[in-house]
């Protein structure tokens, strides 16, 4: 069987370096190119910790794309940069599976479309650890009985968006399970604005960006005389490759656009 030809955008980046060795060591994957946003004419190898990784960089995503055979196109580059990434992969017919986050409801839906009409599969995922899809389920669970929540998640401080796309999804799913609803006592204000967090149907999102973290998320259920904390930490961005890897393999075998891995993994 032929190895998945595989791009990745992002590689210096934080998750970039870690899909890149996850690809490079996987038997059934090759890389073929890198798309970064410097860099253009240089091999990866030239660059310190790709010792060995001989392919080329390309600065432009189009050029990349025109020049090499390409199935897969992994994107872990910057918000500003997923939708239209994923675009140029549609119109050269590379099927995108897509770890940016910072997509809106209204992207999804266009991006959906196009993948639709073009029959090319596409897999967007705010978080690929196994651990934080487990989190989100059991949110989900949990919601249903316990509709009083609020979302705490904490990440590095290098980390451009917030919230964190684990918890816009993590808001979504346990929206589909709970009634909407406003929480907190009716007549509360905020003496200092943001002190309540974001408001997504009336459940609270809290970011805190700190160094030393990586990416972590807790989502608290508040019920008469109870609580319940759902936790998920990653430690080490290792905890997101084999997630990457499972939607690689699954991203070939669809002709729509996937948002969230818990539709992979059933
Ligand atoms: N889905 C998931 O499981 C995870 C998703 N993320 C998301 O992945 C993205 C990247 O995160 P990190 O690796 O921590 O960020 P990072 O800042 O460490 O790396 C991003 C890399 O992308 C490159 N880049 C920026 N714009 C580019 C462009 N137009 N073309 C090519 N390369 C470009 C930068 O030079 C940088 O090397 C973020 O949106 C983050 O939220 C992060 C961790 C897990
Ligand atoms: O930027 C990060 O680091 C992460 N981003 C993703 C998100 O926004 O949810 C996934 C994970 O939380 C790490």
């Amino acid at each position: 069987m032929s190895k998945v030809k595989i791009v990745v955008a992002g590689p210096r980046g934080n998750m970039g370096k870690e899909a890149v060795k996850m690809v490079t060591n996987t038997e059934e994957f090759t890389l073929i190119a890198a798309v970064d946003s410097k860099h253009d004419g240089l091999k990866l190898s030239e660059l310190d910790g790709f010792h060995g990784i001989d392919v080329p960089i390309y600065t432009d995503m189009q050029q990349c794309f025109e020049e090499n055979e390409i199935d897969v196109l992994i994107d872990l580059t910057a918000p500003a940069f997923g939708k239209k990434h994923m675009q140029i992969a549609f119109e050269n017919g590379v099927r995108p599976v897509v770890g940016t986050t910072g997509f809106t409801e209204e992207d999804i839906t266009e991006l959906r479309t196009t993948a639709e009409d073009k029959g090319i599969g596409a897999i967007i995922a705010p978080n690929f650890a196994i651990g934080a899809i487990l989190m989100m389920k059991f949110s989900q669970m949990a919601a249903k009985y316990l509709p009083d929540v609020e979302i705490i998640e904490r990440h590095h401080d290098r980390k451009l968006d917030a919230p964190s796309g684990t918890a816009v999804k993590t808001a979504q799913l346990i929206s589909e399970a709970r009634e909407q609803k406003a929480q907190g006592h009716p007549d509360e204000t905020e003496e200092l604005a943001g002190a309540r967090g974001a408001d997504f149907e009336g459940m609270r999102i809290h970011s805190v960006r700190l160094p030393g973290l990586v990416a972590h998320q807790e989502v608290i259920f508040g019920g008469v005389g109870q609580t319940l904390t759902i936790r998920h930490d990653s430690i080490d961005r290792a905890s997101f490759m084999p997630g990457v890897k499972l939607a690689v393999d699954a991203v070939l075998q669809i002709d729509t656009l996937v948002y969230g891995l818990e539709h992979i993994i059933e």
